[in-house]
Order: C-alpha cells, then structure tokens, then sequence
C-alpha cells in the first residue's frame, strides 16, 4: 500500500472542501473502504435468545459442544449388523440373527462374532459391532442371514459416535450470522438458547424540501421520497433494527433536531441528500456540529459525495454515513460502503462476498481513474456460462434499471474499456442479506 491509500491520508484530504475537489483528488473506492474497515463501535452486551428468534442474529461467544453428535454409533441403512472380523473369508458371509435394534433403544448386549443383529437406521451399534450390510444384500433363511464376499468393507453404512460435533469442540465461531442449518445445529446440540449480539440501531433519514411521503398528492416541485424505502428495505433485509425519522426539510433548525434525536438513539445513523455542493444544503454543515465528519467525494460512479464521520450527541456515540440523494447513487453506496460496515460493527464476521464472472456481449465504455458499478440482468447463455446484459439507462437518478437489474457490474477503478464480450464481475443482489 502507498501513502496514497493509508486512511489517514483518506482523512487529511477528505478535509478538503469538496467544491474545490477536482475529480484527480478523488478518493479511490478501495481507499474509502479501508477508512470505513476501521471505524467502531463502543462495546455491546450480548444475551441470550431462543433459537426461533435466532435466525440472522451475529454469535457473540464459540457455542462449544456439550456432547458428542450423534452420541452413539450408530447405524446409517436398515439391515443387519455384525463384527468386520466376520468379513475374513471368500466365501459367502453367514451369520447367525440375535435380536433387532430399533432407532431409540439404549444398545443391545455385546454380540460375538457370527453373530448378527437386525438392525434399522439411526439404531445404536450393538457393542461389539462395527459394520452393517443393507437388507437388500442378504438372504435370509429362518434366523440365517446370507450374503456375498466382497459387498461390504469393514465399517460401512455405520456412523460414529461424534462425527458430526465432538464434545468440547467449536461448533459455531463467534461472529457467524445464523443461518437455518446453524440454528437445527444448536437443536441437535440440545441448546434452546443462543449467546447473540444485540441487533443494531440504525437510524434513518432522507433531507431535502422537495421530499414529499408516499400516499399524499405531490406538491408543486415536489418528489417522492424514495430513498427512505429503499434503504430501509435494506436495512431491514440485512436483520437490523430501523428508526425511521422521516424526511427533514433543509433548515438548520430541523436538521439539527433530527440528527440529535438520530445520534442519541442509534448505533448508526443513515442519511439521505445534502452532501454535494448545492446551494441550499444546511445537511453538511449540521454533520460537522455533531462530531468529525468527513465529505469525501469519491472516484466512483454513481455516488460520488459520500459524508462519513464519528458523531456524538448528549454524551451518545454513533457513526454516521451520509449517503448521496440520488436514487441509485445512494443504493451503490449502500452496497459499496454501508452493508459490510453494518455487518462487522453488529459483531459478524461475514464469509466474502459471492461474485459471479460474467461476460459482457455488448461493449462498456469505462474510463480509467474511477470505479463504476452498472445495474444489469445476470444470467446463463445457451452455453452454460454467465451472462451479463445491462438494464438500460444508467443515470444515478433512474431507478427503474434498479429494480429490473438481479447485479451490480463493478468495473473496478484501473479498468478501461471492456470490448464486446469481455469478462465483468458482478455482485448478484438478489441473494444477498
Ligand atoms: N456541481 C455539482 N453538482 C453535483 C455534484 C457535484 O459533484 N458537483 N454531484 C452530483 C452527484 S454525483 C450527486 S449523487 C448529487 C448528490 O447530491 P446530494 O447528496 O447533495 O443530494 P441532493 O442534492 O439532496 O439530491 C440529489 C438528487 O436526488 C434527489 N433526492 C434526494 N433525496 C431523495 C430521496 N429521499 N428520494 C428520492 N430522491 C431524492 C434530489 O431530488 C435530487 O434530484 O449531486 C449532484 N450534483
Ligand atoms: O452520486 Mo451521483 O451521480 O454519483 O448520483
């Protein structure tokens, strides 16, 4: 890393008024992301929760094994088990039938060789045997069970004790966001409860005079106020909890109330608009009271200013991510700098995003010297491979491409242009937390 990508550096230039910001000083996408890698939370106090309530909550301790999963050996097929010393011969295998074994039954007594037990899936192993042979091999005559030399191997179709999870062993790491088979994990560890983190506070608010809410007649120079839905959408898909604070007109009055009340009652404050250069934005310098806020215009496109920043308000910390207004800008820079940031300060430790390689049929003009994140439609061709078809007009403010797009084609900041058929990466949405 050169000087040029240290945060610090990040930092000092992001002091620059961002008017005066001409697009070479831009502050890369990667720089910015490793400035926010960096930003914290104070501590948070963990507790316990039963596990239907547990799905998405991040582990906040190693959930160690208190036993031994399954805690017998046990048999994996219906049908009859035995010693593996019985299997030392070329000719057919006969054995002598003793008892059965059904699923739930403490183990049988101890068996001797040429001795066999009839024995169903998931039924403990008899002491002393060690290998079933599935019914459908054997023939049985009376209390006689034959079959072939060869079929079997010592061992087979049975599952030992502790195979799953041994006692004692991690089962699930701290920082691991519960999924459906981690939580069925810890019902057959036999917990009914999980050590998780609290959920984050996120508060959030969009700025701007022309914001006007869904549901009531659209004022003259008025716009829906998009934003707030979107990212709440988002926010709420990612499993955090929501304050919304609704649309603040641009008065300094407003903004400072709102964000006072924003900072004391969250964990992370989101906003929407005001954090370029217009003239009627009160937006940046309300932040700046609150705390260190820097506003960084960023080389990337869409969502080039970007306000970020450790706020504080009647002794609360929180941190702050003012997000452009546009539409689309500010769902990327959701996507580019917010997600993973919720994900890491709420304790998770999440697994790298999933990225398809995808071709691209038609040709991208791309300068070099900025990242560039294109809304598109990724799916397979007639050949089997990805494919990546862009929806239309990419224009921060047009949302539409938004919705139609399942991906973000992320052309990354050194890249020019990609010819017809070149290979892009794309971030697919749709699976995402
Ligand atoms: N001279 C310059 N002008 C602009 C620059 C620049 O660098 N120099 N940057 C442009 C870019 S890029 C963006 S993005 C916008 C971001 O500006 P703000 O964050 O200050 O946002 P606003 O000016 O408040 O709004 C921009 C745009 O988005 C609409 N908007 C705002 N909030 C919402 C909302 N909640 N829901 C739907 N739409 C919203 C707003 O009406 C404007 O059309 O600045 C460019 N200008
Ligand atoms: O953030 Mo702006 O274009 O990049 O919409």
């Amino acid at each position: 890393m050169t000087n040029d990508t240290t945060p610090n550096h990040a930092h000092a230039r992001a002091q620059t008024p961002d008017h005066k910001a001409k697009p070479s000083e831009a502050i890369r996408v990667d720089e910015a992301q490793a400035f926010i890698q960096q930003l914290s939370l104070p501590a948070r106090q963990a507790s316990r929760v039963p596990l239907r309530q547990a799905l998405g909550r991040v582990v906040a301790e190693d959930v160690v094994s208190p036993l031994n999963v399954p805690a017998h050996d046990n048999a994996a097929m219906d049908g009859y088990a035995f010693a593996s010393q019985d299997l030392q011969t070329d000719h057919p295998i006969s054995l002598t039938l003793a008892g059965t074994s059904l699923a739930g039954q403490a183990g049988a007594t101890a068996l001797v060789r040429g001795q066999c037990q009839r024995i169903m899936t998931g039924a403990v192993m008899p002491a002393g045997l060690d290998t079933v042979v599935p019914q459908e091999w054997v023939q049985r005559a009376g209390d006689c069970i034959t079959f072939p030399p060869g079929v079997i191997k010592p061992g087979d179709n049975r599952r030992l004790a502790g195979e799953d999870l041994r006692q004692g062993g991690v089962a699930l790491q701290a920082g691991k966001i519960l999924q459906p088979a981690d939580i069925g994990l810890l019902a057959s560890l036999g917990l009914g409860e999980v050590a998780v983190w609290p959920r984050l506070r996120v508060a959030l608010l969009s700025t701007g005079n022309e914001l006007c809410e869904p549901g009531v007649a659209l004022g003259a120079g008025g716009i829906y106020d998009s934003n707030r839905y979107t990212l709440f959408a988002l926010l709420e898909r990612l499993g955090v909890e929501v304050l919304d604070l609704g649309a603040v007109r641009d008065e300094p009055a407003a903004l400072r109330a709102a964000f006072g009340q924003a900072i004391q009652q969250a964990d992370v404050v989101i906003s929407s608009g005001g954090v370029s250069t217009g003239e009627a934005d009160h937006t940046k310098a309300v932040m700046a009271e609150f705390g260190e806020v820097l506003f960084w215009q960023l080389a990337m496109r869409p969502g080039r200013p970007l306000a970020v920043g450790r706020v504080q308000a009647d002794g609360h910390s929180a941190l702050l991510f003012g997000l452009p207004g546009n539409p689309v800008a500010a769902m990327v820079a959701f996507y580019a700098f917010v997600r993973g940031a919720l994900l890491r300060v709420s304790g998770a430790q999440p697994r790298p995003l999933l990225t398809v390689q995808a071709i691209s049929p038609q040709g991208i003009r791309k300068k070099p010297g900025r990242t560039e994140f294109l809304r598109g439609i990724v799916q397979r061709n007639a050949q089997g491979q990805w494919q990546v078809e862009l929806t239309g007009h990419q224009g921060s403010g047009i949302l539409s491409s938004m919705s139609q797009a399942n991906g973000l084609v992320v052309l990354p900041h050194e890249q020019g242009d990609i010819p017809p058929g070149g290979t892009v990466e794309v971030w697919p949405l749709d699976s995402l937390n």
